[in-house]
């Protein structure tokens, strides 16, 4: 069992660190499973964090992530860069080049970035970019700059990876719609889950996916979602029981434009930091049928980061 370093930066005050031993799961995996969302951090001394970054973590680089990777059954990574490296992307493309084909990546660019140095990210296995609206995350996020560069990057296959938060929804909606290219939101566009799954926040979630068939969703983070618990620790059994429901209702209206993956290492997390194992159990909870497990888990992943190989 090793500990997390920082590699010589502070911290954020109550920062929580990986779980140290994650349990192995109890659902087994489909064969080619893919965690399609998760992180490396530095480690900072070999790719310093970025000086415009909101926090400082603890490192969690790419052995540790590959080690997590064949203890839970996965057999490939999309790693997506973390704000805490701004557009600085060497941690994650070196993760990628060292994962000898079985990680892809999701960048963040600014508009100078060159057309060599995007192939030079294609290149890395880099097949998308990330546009942050989550205001705790970033300080601007300039329209017209990130309508040209999903411009760019639709010329090279690449879709265009949305965080926000579901009370920005409205006001994002018109932007989000005349994006060129295929969409992804991360974590169901973080909805309250206090409210009712029924009720108009989530509602507009679901129409903003059922009126534009570019758009997909990550089924991801209950850990951070749920407000109710229990926690995915301590061998619980039916953790987040408040959030299975939206990832339900998601998983089962769009099967094949939803992905789920751990968020290891769980950036921000305040309250507890999961067992990555019985997260994992989760899954069945969320896509009760093992065609649906299937597509979410293997089929659309494949299709989206690994299209040369993909079975369907
Ligand atoms: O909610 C968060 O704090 C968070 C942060 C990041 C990031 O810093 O990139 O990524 C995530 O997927 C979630």
């Amino acid at each position: 069992m090793t500990l997390p370093t920082t590699g010589g930066f502070d911290k954020t005050p109550g920062w929580l660190d990986w779980h140290p031993s994650p349990s192995t799961p109890r659902f087994r995996l489909p064969e080619g499973a893919v965690d399609a969302h998760c992180h490396v951090f530095g480690p900072g001394a070999e790719f310093p964090y970025a000086p415009e970054r909101k926090y400082t973590p603890c490192d969690a680089g790419k052995a540790q992530l590959f080690a997590l990777r064949d203890r839970l059954g996965f057999s490939r990574n999309v790693i997506v860069q973390a704000t805490c490296h701004g557009d600085d992307n060497r941690a994650m493309l070196d993760a990628c080049r060292a994962s000898g084909g079985r990680a892809r990546g999701v960048a963040t660019v600014r508009r100078g970035i060159t057309d060599a140095q995007l192939h030079e990210l294609h290149e890395a296995g880099v097949r998308g970019v990330r546009f942050n609206f989550v205001k705790r995350l970033v300080d601007s996020t300039p329209r017209d700059e990130l309508m040209e560069i999903a411009q760019r990057v639709k010329a090279l296959g690449w879709h265009v990876v949305l965080y926000f938060e579901a009370p920005d929804l409205p006001e994002l909606w018109d932007f989000f719609a005349a994006l060129p290219t295929t969409v992804v939101v991360d974590h169901m566009g973080r909805p309250d889950v206090t409210r009712p799954v029924d009720g108009p926040e989530f509602a507009l979630f679901l129409r903003f996916l059922r009126e534009h068939p570019f758009v997909w969703s990550k089924v991801t983070c209950p850990e951070r979602l749920s407000m109710a618990g229990p926690p995915a620790l301590n061998g619980e059994t039916a953790p987040y029981r408040d959030v299975i429901p939206f990832a339900r209702r998601v998983v089962e209206e769009f099967p094949d434009r939803v992905l789920w993956g751990t968020d290891w290492p769980h950036p921000n997390l305040k309250d507890h930091m999961p067992d990555d194992g019985l997260l994992v159990d989760v899954i069945p909870r969320i896509a009760p049928t093992a065609d649906l497990r299937q597509r979410l888990l293997v089929d659309n992943p494949m299709r989206l980061y690994w299209p040369e190989t993909a079975a369907r």
